[in-house]
């Protein structure tokens, strides 16, 4: 039972109904006898009438026939399903989508070409690419081919009706970089904050030659058959004045000396793996480098790094024992 049909129901049980005749030069044969037939019954016998009729209805268009089949009928045999059309008010009318602005409707093709798209972005003068300039699609009309817009730059996707009545989506205004609020529950797009993250200053360091990288130097300090000191092997650790330290600066032939922390470390055979390069380590050699250190990388363990570097410790000028070992201090 089609809606269409429960509508011309109604219609005829309103009591004022009056079936006009079908006008002879829009309706054919078949119209005219379904209303006349309809006129005779009176308003109960209209019912089974109706009801007869819409089986035969069923049969001519098929149980399930789709609009197109009906329409395949109505352009070979006028049928009764036809002229109960032509019977019927008109229908109510239908729902139609707001029409989208100029800019994201598609132009609608013309009415007897193959609608075609030129994706192209094209300037109005100029001639796009398809369809053509010599074929049918061309030559149909004169508002030419049509254009798709590929994107709707404003409009935003279509939902289903019931969604575009929702309130749009609720959308943070700005990503929440606020630290404090924001990282310490883990949620957000905001980076966990970090001292590296943003850094205050660009990298300065330089290109290590091969050979020389940093795990290079973790394995040469780990070998016990290096001597990195710069003295015997056998010798124990200095006391070093002021006074010896300027001597160690890593000219005139002697290595670079430095003091971090109170310990002196000849620094002469880190010099080609310092990160930082040599100019740099070299501004320490022969002086106490541990407030220069601090000031770039406190983080580093120097201590770790430079231990088979180590020849002694940093003492007063004069606080220098006969033999300048270290063993008493121990
Ligand atoms: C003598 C002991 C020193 C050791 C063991 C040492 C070690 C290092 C290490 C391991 C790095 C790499 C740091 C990293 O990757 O985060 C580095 C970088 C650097 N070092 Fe040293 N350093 C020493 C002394 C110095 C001194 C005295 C200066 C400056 C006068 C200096 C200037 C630099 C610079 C500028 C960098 C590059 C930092 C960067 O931009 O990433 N270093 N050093």
């Amino acid at each position: 039972h089609p809606p269409a049909s429960w509508a011309f129901l109604a219609w005829l049980r309103r009591p004022s109904v009056q079936i006009a005749p079908a006008e002879p030069e829009e309706h054919n044969a078949p119209a005219k006898a379904m209303p006349q037939d309809m006129q005779k019954a009176d308003e109960d016998n209209a019912i089974s009438v109706i009801g007869d009729y819409l089986k035969e209805l069923g049969a001519a268009g098929g149980e399930d026939s789709s609009d197109e089949e009906d329409m395949e009928d109505e352009a070979t045999t006028p049928s009764k399903a036809e002229s109960d059309r032509k019977a019927m008010p008109p229908p109510p009318p239908i729902f139609k989508k707001p029409a989208l602005p100029a800019a994201a409707t598609p132009t609608p093709p013309a009415p007897e070409s193959t609608p075609t798209f030129n994706l192209e972005p094209s300037e109005d003068n100029s001639i796009p690419s398809f369809p053509a300039a010599n074929s049918a699609q061309r030559a149909s009309g004169g508002r030419g081919p049509p254009r798709l817009n590929a994107v709707p730059q404003v409009q935003p996707p279509l939902r289903s009706p019931t969604a575009s009545l929702m309130s749009p989506p609720m959308r943070s205004p700005l990503p929440n970089r606020n630290p404090t609020s924001s990282s310490s529950l883990g949620s957000g797009l905001a980076p966990p904050p970090t001292h590296s993250a943003i850094p205050s200053k660009p990298s300065k360091k330089v290109l290590l030659t091969p050979g020389h990288s940093p795990l290079d130097w973790a394995r040469l300090t780990s070998s016990p058959s290096e001597n990195l000191r710069g003295v015997p092997a056998n010798m124990p650790y200095l006391r070093v004045p002021p006074s010896l330290l300027k001597q160690m600066t890593g000219r005139k032939g002697k290595d670079a000396w430095t003091v971090l922390g109170g310990k002196v470390y000849n620094i002469t055979p880190y010099l080609p793996y310092h990160p930082g390069g040599e100019p740099e380590l070299m501004k320490c050699a022969g002086r106490d480098g541990t407030r220069l250190f601090g000031e770039v990388h406190p983080w580093v363990n120097y201590e770790g790094m430079l231990e088979s570097c180590m020849v002694g410790i940093a003492v007063a000028e004069g606080d220098v024992p006969g033999k300048g070992g270290l063993e008493e201090m121990d």
